[in-house]
């Protein structure tokens, strides 16, 4: 039974989805969704109000305009909530609603009416969630276009002491520091949002229960037909777990008969990768190196006029188009530019989840599906937190908040890509809405595989192989991973095995003899989400991002003496 909150906003949610150019309505579900204790969903859609509200005082510059309709006894039905499929049933009659209701411009008064609080919500929520540097952009901008003295004014000025406040903190500096003069550069820019489980999310299956696991295995057996996906008990690592003994039960893969050392158990290919490489050698489907112009069977090119969109073999070509190109043929040019060429190296390996975002984004529209509902993403595993509604939520005070979020990777640029794929980012609410793009971003941020750069060492490439995704680490594990244009799983074998090795405080060095290579029927496939031949510290540094946490598998255990 959903509360009247969470009933509000699928109320609310769905007037959006028939009157997509309001900005009335968009600043009304920022305001529940700030209730609701989402400071990441209020900030995008006060900026929706906010680029909407622009086109009445630009018209010209804005290709989106703000405009509603006009109330009649027609458009009340919209009010009353509809779950996803009675609003596909109800799609089809939609025409005949348009013609009963007016669509009529955001007039300069409205505008001048909704203006200050847009603002005001928008700073407030990009604060809370700890996205700094563009609470300060909008907030200057704000303040500068508002009479002063106004309600809004006051609320921005309160939000711009926070700013001063993590400035003087970052700058080390103690003396006041007047808002013209704060250089936005040195302020975050990332801030986190609640990695949870929408409670309106009807996508997410039940990983666990029988069927799923069932068509989950007919889909492993192609690819890995000695290994089998079983639900499994895993320490649970989140920071708020305080007791060793709590568990979380997921998923993880397990050899159904004996392997020997050095058999490859799993290959598998996917289209939902990303590269920030600019006009590359690599397969824009798979991106394994293209053949040479003389080989017997050259890279193909794409016939609908995109010059850099080049395929390793007419099957990746064709699988291309059916999957995620056809909604993005002839559009390259717009779209390059987003997300490569990245001047801080520390910000590749977010940009990169960016370019998957816009792969999942593509391959939606071209096969005209939700992302969530994709085989690549649907059974993925997204660390999710249990949705508490009492909770609010704070970039620092909310265990949940753990999913980086910021204006840029979460909000603008998602929409460029939507607006570069000449889809309209408000009519297409329903498929890309902020939560759909969180989700997703949970989802990749757990299971994505990515790849160096042997030019410069940064994150270069990254995929999701929605099955190779369902292994375990371990920092002994059991098999290597490789990745070309398929990704495998090859048995380690008696050499490659893990040393275990503890330092005393004396300075006396333990060690446990190398486990033997194969794997034996009934046991875990373990991988490794970090290098294993750095000390435990370092590999507790390095895979937490993916873990969720610090490892506790047996040999970090042994190795740090916490047994
Ligand atoms: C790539 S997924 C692995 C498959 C996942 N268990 C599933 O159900 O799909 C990564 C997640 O698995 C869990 N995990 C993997 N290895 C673990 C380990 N050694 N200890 C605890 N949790 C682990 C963590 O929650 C991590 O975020």
């Amino acid at each position: 039974m959903a509360t009247p909150i969470l009933q509000a906003r699928a109320e609310k949610t769905a007037q959006l989805y028939t009157d997509p150019h309001n900005p009335y309505l968009y600043l009304d579900r920022a305001r529940l969704y700030e209730q609701l204790g989402f400071p990441d969903l209020a900030a995008a859609d006060a900026y929706r109000a906010l680029s909407l509200l622009e086109s009445v005082v630009d018209p010209d510059g804005c290709e989106f305009h703000a405009q509603k309709k006009v109330d009649s006894p027609e458009n009340d039905q919209a009010t009353t909530f509809k779950n996803e499929t009675e609003r596909e049933e109800e799609d089809e009659d939609e025409d005949e609603d348009d013609e009963d209701n007016a669509i009529v411009p955001v007039t300069q008064e409205e505008y001048d009416a909704l203006i200050g609080d847009v603002y005001a919500i928008l700073v407030r929520n990009l604060v809370l969630c700890g996205c700094y540097r563009d609470a300060y952009e909008f907030g200057v901008r704000g303040i500068g276009l508002l009479e002063a003295g106004s309600a809004a004014t006051t609320v921005l000025n309160e939000q711009m002491e926070q700013v001063k406040k993590i400035y003087r903190a970052r700058t080390k500096s103690e003396a006041e520091v007047e808002l013209g003069l704060i250089d936005s550069a040195l302020l975050p820019a990332q801030g986190y949002a609640r990695r949870v489980l929408y409670p309106w999310n009807e996508h997410e299956p039940d990983r666990c229960a029988p069927e799923e696991l069932k068509f989950l295995n007919e889909r492993l057996a192609d690819v890995a037909p000695k290994c089998e996906v079983r639900a499994v008990a895993l320490p649970a690592l989140h920071a708020g777990a305080t007791d060793e003994a709590e568990v979380s039960v997921q998923l993880g893969l397990f050899a159904k008969e004996d392997i020997a050392a050095d058999e490859i158990i799993l290959r598998e290919n996917s289209l939902l990768t990303a590269t920030n490489r600019l006009h590359d050698d690599l397969c824009d489907a798979c991106n394994a190196p293209l053949p040479e112009l003389s080989a017997a069977e050259p890279p193909v090119g794409c016939e609908g006029g995109c010059a850099d969109t080049i395929f390793c073999s007419q099957a990746c070509h064709d699988t291309a188009q059916r999957v995620y190109h056809g909604a993005i043929c002839g559009l390259e040019d717009g779209l390059e530019s987003i997300g490569k060429d990245i001047p801080d190296p520390k910000d590749k390996a977010d940009y990169l989840y960016l370019l998957l975002l816009g792969r999942a984004l593509a391959m939606s529209a071209t096969q005209d599906v939700d992302a969530l509902e994709l085989p690549e993403v649907k059974y993925i595993w997204g660390d999710f937190h249990d949705f508490d509604i009492n909770s609010t939520s704070t970039a620092q005070k909310n265990d949940s908040a753990t999913l980086p979020f910021s204006f840029q990777l979460n909000i603008l640029q998602p929409m460029r890509f939507l607006e570069e794929m000449e889809i309209d980012p408000y009519v297409s609410l329903s498929r890309y809405d902020t939560w759909v793009l969180n989700t997703l971003y949970a989802k990749f941020r757990g299971t994505a595989s990515g790849r160096l750069s042997t030019w410069d060492g940064g994150p270069e490439l990254c995929a999701v192989h929605p099955l190779w995704c369902l292994a375990n680490h371990s920092c002994d594990p059991n098999v290597r991973w490789e990745w070309g244009g398929e990704i495998t799983f090859r048995a380690r074998h008696d050499e490659e095995t893990a040393v275990w090795v503890r330092t005393y405080p004396d300075g006396k060095i333990e060690a446990k003899p190398p486990a033997k290579g194969g794997i034996a029927k009934d046991q875990e496939i373990l991988n490794h989400y970090c290098d294993i031949g750095l000390p435990v510290k370092e590999r507790r540094e390095w895979a937490s991002g993916a873990l969720g946490g610090l490892c506790r598998c047996d040999r970090c255990v042994w190795e740090a003496f916490e047994v």
